[in-house]
């Protein structure tokens, strides 16, 4: 992996970058932070003691520079370090829908690009990471790319064309099995439950169920049958969420977040 990484942009997909690589164990004076804000730069210098610079000047001295800014925020960031990219260097962009071809074509020819989609268990090196390369870019690029994500979860190589699926499914996932235990919960308190009682239940239920797809490679229509009892309560729950179109909606769902990511892709 290369010497030097620059992370610009450190919000939360940025600062879960960072912090995962430190505790892989990257060396801290191998690490640069691109951040404007005084206070939020000072904040990140005490929590992990990494350099942080002007976007310009990490860049300059990276050899790896992730791009972790909002997809609005790209072009301008690519303007202000572009004149200081220089061929060998490899741009890692983790931002939603902006493509390998948006990147090129506005930095010096040449440059590899890598894009990623990530997603926020990657805070505790669960986090899972789609890579696809840019039109520069070669496997060693690729592999750096892949290295640089995996010290915070797994990494799947695709073609770009399924990156806004991706970024549906993965990228966006952590949020939609949140508001389902957020939505499990509320159900417990309904039901009567103290709150703290049905939030214990709900999380050691979905981190069982996790286990289980994971650690028995069973598909998930069989563990779910496993659990439905003829005639029993797990159909009659199961009955209701078909009645009120729950499948229908993840499907939905989904399809705008894809569509979303194209449009970002588009600039609006
Ligand atoms: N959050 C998530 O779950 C995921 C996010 N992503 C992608 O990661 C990217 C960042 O998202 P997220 O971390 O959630 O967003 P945040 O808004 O939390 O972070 C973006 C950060 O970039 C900073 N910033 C903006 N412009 C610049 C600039 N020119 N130079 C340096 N820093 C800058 C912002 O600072 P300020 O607030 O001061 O403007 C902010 O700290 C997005 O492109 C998103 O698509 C991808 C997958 C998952
Ligand atoms: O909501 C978003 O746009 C970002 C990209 C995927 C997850 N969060």
């Amino acid at each position: 992996m290369s010497a030097q990484t620059a992370i610009l942009g450190a919000g939360v997909m940025g600062e879960t970058l960072l912090s995962g690589l430190v505790r892989a164990g990257r060396r801290v004076d191998r690490l640069m932070v691109g951040e404007k804000r005084a206070e939020r730069a000072h904040e990140l210098e005490e929590r992990y003691g990494v350099a942080v610079l002007d976007n310009r000047s990490a860049a300059e001295k990276a050899d790896t520079i992730a791009l972790v800014v909002k997809p609005q925020d790209m072009g301008d960031l690519l303007d202000e370090i572009s004149p200081v990219l220089r061929p060998g260097q490899l741009l890692v962009s983790l931002a939603a829908g902006i493509t390998t071809a948006f990147i090129e074509s506005r930095v010096p020819e040449g440059i590899a690009v890598v894009r990623v989609m990530p997603n926020t268990p990657a805070l505790v090196d669960e986090g899972m990471a789609a890579v696809s390369p840019g039109s520069h870019c070669s496997e060693a690029d690729l592999a750096e790319a892949e290295a640089l994500m995996a010290s915070v979860g797994r990494v799947l190589r695709i073609p770009e064309r399924q990156q806004d699926a991706v970024t549906a499914i993965s990228g966006s996932g952590p949020a939609y099995i949140f508001f389902v235990v957020e939505s499990m919960i509320e159900a417990g308190v309904h039901l009567g439950l103290p709150r703290s009682t049905s939030t214990d239940l709900v999380i050691q239920t979905l981190v069982g169920s996790a286990k289980m797809l994971r650690e028995t490679g069973t598909h998930p229509t069989v563990l779910r049958e496993q659990v439905t009892s003829p005639g029993g309560t797990t159909a009659a729950a199961l009955r209701e969420l078909e009645v009120h179109k729950v499948r229908a909606a993840f499907l939905a769902a989904m399809e705008a977040a894809r569509d979303r990511s194209r449009a970002l892709a588009a600039g609006s």
